[in-house]
């Protein structure tokens, strides 16, 4: 079966989504496109062999011909069309965060235990990354002993100079973090404190980069993250566990090492798109896969709701300088197969 996907926001992830469906992956067409840019939807779907541009994303979510619906708009729309999807019965793929707030998550939650259906995947693409899984092989087998410690760093080459804003240094960036402890652990972030070293000039006068989040875990494990958005020199994620009896890092990624002068270099990727390739075909393959066969598959609503919480948190420590409890609704049964 071929499944046909609409594509919600043809921005920067949205148009990199369908180049994967149609040029990389297998078992999907890209039959229909919306954007609230009607001019950039048209260019996206001329681009494609008969991908029809809808007016609306309720009007894609409803066309009969889509059988399964990504959604790459903005954060803050996500859940009206999480919520469509839904109640027309369809799979949906929606970019990370599934939502902005608690709340809307809840709501998204309530909406698809009431269908009966798991219907919604959310892009946390980190958990398909194969360092990352190399690490967590390494904390899952014992391999570095009980984990204490882990380090993360977030950087961003920049940001755009107007509307990414300090909040937003959260909820779009250190919520890949916040779903990827939560993964490697197996368990939730129980606390979480917001520290601001000094400011990059480097960012919007507004925008207060660095930050450094802290996110206790259930168990005891601390983990840092810092959040560097101007970083300038490359897009570099960065992340080590500390065990009792050892260490798991991630490795570098340049594609080679170069010696030569008395030197070496290697290179550092230009942005998300670059870093994480390999991590986007493989989450988008599965999920292609689990809907021809009418399964589900990848992070769930629940962890898209159980990131959102965490994130509300940081954002309550971030206003208020203080360490913030994090405390969530009880897990529905429907999500215990995760
Ligand atoms: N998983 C990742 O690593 C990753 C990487 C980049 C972006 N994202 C997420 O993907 C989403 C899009 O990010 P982006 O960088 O592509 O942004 P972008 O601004 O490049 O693209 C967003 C597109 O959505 C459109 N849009 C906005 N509101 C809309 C609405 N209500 N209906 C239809 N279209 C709408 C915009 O016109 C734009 O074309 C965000 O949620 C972001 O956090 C995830
Ligand atoms: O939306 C992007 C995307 O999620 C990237 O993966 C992340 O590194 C950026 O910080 C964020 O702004």
């Amino acid at each position: 079966m071929t499944v046909r996907v609409g594509v919600i926001g043809v921005g920067m992830i949205g148009q990199d989504h369908i180049r994967r469906l149609t040029h990389v992956l297998s078992g999907s067409q890209v039959v229909a496109v919306t954007d609230v840019d009607p001019t950039r939807a048209q260019e996206v779907a001329d681009g494609l062999q008969g991908a029809r541009v809808h007016a609306t994303g309720q009007e894609l979510i409803r066309d009969d011909d889509v059988d399964a619906v990504l959604v790459a708009s903005w954060g803050a729309t996500h859940e009206e069309y999480v919520l469509a999807a839904i109640e027309a019965g369809k799979p949906v793929f929606c970019e990370k965060p599934l939502a902005t707030t608690e709340e809307a998550c809840q709501r998204i939650l309530d909406a698809e235990v009431a269908s009966g259906r798991r219907l919604v995947m959310v892009g946390f693409m980190r958990r398909y990354d194969a360092s990352y899984q190399g690490v967590k092989s390494a904390v899952d087998d014992g391999a570095i002993g009980t984990p204490l410690l882990m380090h993360c760093a977030h950087r961003n080459p920049s940001v755009p100079p107007y509307g990414f804003t300090t909040e937003m240094m959260i909820t779009d960036s250190a919520i890949h973090e916040i779903d990827l402890v939560r993964w490697m652990f197996g368990e939730e972030v129980v606390a979480a404190t917001v520290l601001k070293p000094r400011r990059s000039s480097k960012g919007s006068d507004d925008l207060h980069d660095p930050l450094i989040v802290l996110l206790e875990m259930g168990s005891g494990v601390l983990v840092d993250v810092e959040l560097s958005l101007n970083i300038g020199y490359g897009y570099d994620i960065r992340g080590e566990v500390v065990g009792e009896s050892g260490t798991a890092s991630l490795a570098e990624t340049a594609a080679a090492m170069v010696k030569s002068d008395g030197r070496f270099s290697g290179g550092v990727p230009a942005d998300w798109r670059e870093r994480f390739i390999r991590a986007y075909d493989v989450e988008l393959q599965d999920w292609i896969d689990a809907v021809a066969t009418g399964g589900f598959t990848g992070p769930s609503a629940w962890d898209g709701y159980a990131a959102a919480v965490v994130s509300d948190a940081c954002l309550e420590a971030l206003r208020t300088g203080t360490r913030t409890v994090v405390s969530q609704r009880e897990r529905p049964d429907f999500y215990t197969k995760s």
